[in-house]
């Protein structure tokens, strides 16, 4: 069997999207089974931080194993054959899919991916890391069922890492130059909620200026306006997300355990059987947030080497294990 991280181990066939770093392809892996392959611009790999971007993407995508993060099948960080295998998921990205069905997502459709996203989030929080990057263009649904891509401005809080985010998911504090952490994720995930459930943006501008000025002072209707259907519970919640101040908001395991019950499941503890400790939270942090839609480098996180996620990964997540 080929090595899956050799990208000679794929047959590429058409280009399915085109994003700032990298070009992405349908391909065949060497089982035959299809998946999506992003190979980094020229460009990318000429700059510096672009490159450590793609490169972080990688690592920490075949790192981490979730059910709701996107898939690494395999991937090499750095250099000319530099690329990474993930899932491949039809209806390209969830912001993708709103366009063309023009159609909203019904309630429990959107609750199911909001339900996912959370998951996700709670997961990356319980080790220590944070996305940076919650947003409809990172998320892909097969099957209603909801996965967050795009690792590439994911870092460890105990390793320190370059602030960013997209200026209609910015918390305010990231608008502040301060440090992210996971409540600034939470809050993402609020303008999320906002987005799926009422089929609007809370905020809206023109330009960055006019984003800040909206995130930094302003506050959204309450979504039981927007949507009277919204579940009581899930609604206090994405509204309490968008608090101005962190310690205000909720957990993102918060908002997931509302939302499952919205959707009449009970939520059991999400277990994470894991050889590694999570990474400690510092409060030393580096970096502030960069251009508009475009994130600086985020510093190298676990210095490991590439490895295929399915056999090698540290972490095993087990969703039907209760926590005593
Ligand atoms: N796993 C996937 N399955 C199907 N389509 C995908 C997948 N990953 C990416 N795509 C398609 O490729 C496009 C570009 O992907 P993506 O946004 O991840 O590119 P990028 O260059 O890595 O990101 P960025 O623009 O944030 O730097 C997406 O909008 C989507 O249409």
């Amino acid at each position: 069997m080929p090595d899956q991280n050799t990208l000679s181990a794929y047959t590429l066939h058409r280009v399915i999207g085109r994003g700032n770093t990298s070009l992405v392809r349908l391909a065949t892996d060497p089982r035959g089974q299809q998946v999506a392959v992003k190979i980094p611009h020229a460009e990318t790999l000429a700059v510096q931080d672009s490159a450590e971007l793609f490169g972080n993407e990688v690592r920490l995508t075949l790192q981490f194993r979730h059910p709701h993060l996107v898939q690494g099948f395999g991937g090499t960080p750095f250099g000319p054959r530099a690329f990474l295998a993930v899932r491949y998921y039809p209806d390209g990205a969830l912001s993708e899919q709103l366009q063309r069905d023009g159609t909203p997502l019904t309630l429990d459709g959107a609750l199911r991916i909001l339900a996912d996203v959370a998951s996700a989030l709670a997961y990356l929080h319980h080790l220590g890391a944070v996305h940076q990057d919650v947003k409809t263009q990172n998320v892909y649904v097969a099957g209603g069922r909801a996965a967050l891509g795009d690792l590439g401005n994911t870092y460890f809080l105990a390793q320190g890492g370059k602030v960013s985010g997209s200026p209609y998911y910015m918390a305010p504090e990231i608008y502040h130059g301060e440090s992210s952490s996971s409540a600034s994720d939470v809050y993402s995930l609020g303008i999320l909620a906002y987005e799926l459930l009422s089929g609007e943006r809370p905020y809206h501008g023109h330009t960055y200026e006019e984003l800040m000025v909206a995130h930094l002072t302003r506050f959204p209707p309450p979504l039981a306006h927007l949507n009277p259907q919204v579940p009581r519970n899930v609604a206090r919640l994405a509204e309490l997300a968008l608090a101005k101040r962190t310690g205000e908001r909720p957990t993102a395991d918060a908002l997931r355990r509302a939302l499952l019950t919205a959707l009449r499941e009970t939520p059991a503890d999400e277990v994470y059987e894991t050889d590694e400790k999570p990474a400690e939270p510092t409060t030393r942090l580096v970096g502030r947030h960069g251009p508009v839609g475009r994130a600086a480098a985020p510093a190298p996180a676990a210095p490991e080497p590439v490895r295929e996620a399915r056999e090698d990964s540290g972490f095993r997540w087990n969703p039907f294990r209760r926590r005593k």
